[in-house]
C-alpha cells in the first residue's frame, strides 16, 4: 500500500485521513500531539522527516505556516514524490510549493471546497478544486477525486483566488460577522433569516485562522470585501434620507 502522509492534524487533516484511510497507509503528524485523534481515526503517527518522505505528502497546516513548513520539509521529499496543498487561497501556496520544493517532485495546490461541517453526510457532489503546478500527477489526482465522488474541477491559482473572493472572502466575512452577533434562532423566521443561520451553522466552527487567510492572502477578497461594506453603508445612509423624506409632516 502506497504511503500517504498528512502533515496538519486539525479540522481538515481529520477529516482527509478518515476518507483516505482505506486507499492508502496513513501516516499523520502536527504541531500539537496528534497520537489520541489519530488512534480515534486509525492512523498512524511519525515524525515530519518520515511523513515528508512518503509517496503522496498532503499539506494540511494553516497557510500562515506553509512557506515555513516547506522549507523544512524541503530536504525529506524523495525524488517522484508528489506534493499537494488543502489551502483555502491557491496563488501563494502554488508559488511557495514551486519554489521551495526540488524539480524531481510532482505539485499540485488543491482546494476542497468542503470541511467537516459541509461534508458531515459524506463526500459524494462535494467539490475539489484542482491547481496543476509541475509534472502531470494532477491528472491521477482529479481520477482520485472523482472515485471519492467529488466534483472535479481544473483551473489556474489566479482563477481560483479571483472566484474564491466572493464565494470565500465574502461568505466568511458575512458569517463570521453573524456569528459574533450570535443572531437568535427565532420562533418565527423567513427562508432567508434560516439560510442565515445556516451559514452560521457551517463556519462557525472556522478558526480565526482561516478567516484572516481568507481575506489576507487571497490578493482579490480585499476589493470584493470592501465593495460590500460601501454599498452596505451606502445603502442605510439612502435609507435614512429616504426615511427622514417620506416621514409625515408634523403640523
Ligand atoms: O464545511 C466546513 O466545515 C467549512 O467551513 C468549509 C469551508 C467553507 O464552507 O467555506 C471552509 C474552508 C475551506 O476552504 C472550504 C470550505
Amino acid at each position: 500500500m502506497k504511503r500517504f502522509g498528512i502533515i496538519g492534524f486539525g479540522r481538515f487533516g481529520q477529516l482527509a485521513a478518515r476518507h483516505l484511510r482505506d486507499h492508502f497507509d496513513v501516516v499523520v503528524c502536527d504541531a500539537h500531539d496528534p497520537v489520541e485523534d489519530a488512534g480515534r481515526i486509525g492512523v498512524r503517527t511519525g515524525s515530519l522527516a518520515e511523513i515528508a518522505g512518503c509517496d503522496t505528502v498532503m499539506l494540511a497546516v494553516p497557510v500562515q505556516a506553509l512557506e515555513q513548513m516547506l522549507a523544512e520539509i524541503a530536504p525529506h521529499v524523495r525524488p517522484g514524490a508528489l506534493v499537494v496543498d488543502v489551502a483555502s487561497v491557491k496563488m501563494l501556496p502554488a508559488r511557495w510549493m514551486a519554489e521551495a520544493l526540488p524539480e524531481s517532485v510532482d505539485i499540485v495546490a488543491t482546494h476542497p471546497l468542503f470541511g467537516p461541517q459541509s461534508a458531515r453526510r459524506g463526500l459524494e457532489g462535494q467539490p475539489l478544486v484542482i491547481c496543476p503546478v509541475r509534472g502531470e500527477a494532477h491528472h491521477r489526482v482529479a481520477e482520485f477525486g472523482r472515485t471519492l465522488g467529488l466534483k472535479v474541477s481544473i483551473t489556474t491559482p489566479e482563477e481560483h483566488d479571483r472566484e474564491m473572493a466572493y464565494v470565500q472572502a465574502l461568505t466568511h466575512l458575512i458569517g463570521r460577522t453573524l456569528v459574533n452577533i450570535r443572531i437568535p434562532d427565532e420562533e418565527l423566521k423567513t427562508d432567508s433569516y434560516q439560510h442565515l443561520l445556516e451559514l452560521c451553522a457551517l463556519i462557525g466552527d472556522d478558526s480565526e485562522e482561516l478567516f484572516f487567510a481568507i481575506q489576507n492572502l487571497n490578493p482579490f477578497a480585499q476589493e470584493i470585501t470592501q465593495q460590500f461594506i460601501g454599498q452596505a453603508n451606502g445603502l442605510l445612509d439612502r435609507s435614512l434620507k429616504a426615511g427622514n423624506r417620506s416621514a409625515p409632516a408634523r403640523n
